[in-house]
């Protein structure tokens, strides 16, 4: 089973509910986690199954970030702010870093998280 971690800054929480609710069927074939006040939102939002860390600023995105360093996550949709400063943007980057360092594929945007799951979809036989 696919494991995607699913994250959304505040600004764009929303629009994190609304690709999850569009897309439930393939979310629901696939094991999620997301940071705490994302993971709360799309659980009571859309009624779907996804397991939490912390919340972000917390230390949710480390919890996330070590997840990808123990190779146990496959995929990253990470719906950042990028016009508003995070106080835990030090951990924000960590994250993305260690994306790179262990080519897992992330989305950052709508447009990108589309194409992922564009794949998704086919690895799933839609
Ligand atoms: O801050 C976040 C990612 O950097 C997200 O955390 P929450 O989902 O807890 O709001």
């Amino acid at each position: 089973m696919l494991r995607i971690a699913l994250i959304a800054h505040d600004a764009k929480k929303q629009q994190m509910i609304d690709l999850v609710a569009r897309e439930k069927e393939i979310f629901c074939r696939c094991e999620l986690v997301a940071t705490g006040t994302t993971g709360e939102l799309i659980r009571s939002r859309v009624g779907i199954q996804i397991s939490t860390v912390l919340s972000g600023p917390l230390g949710g995105d480390q919890q996330i970030g070590s997840r990808i360093a123990c190779q146990t996550l496959d995929m990253v949709i990470f719906f950042r702010d990028p016009l508003t400063a995070q106080p835990h943007e030090p951990d924000v980057s960590a994250l993305l870093r260690l994306c790179d360092v262990h080519n897992i594929p992330v989305a950052t945007n709508w447009s990108s998280a589309e194409i992922l799951l564009e794949h998704v979809k086919r690895r799933l036989g839609y």
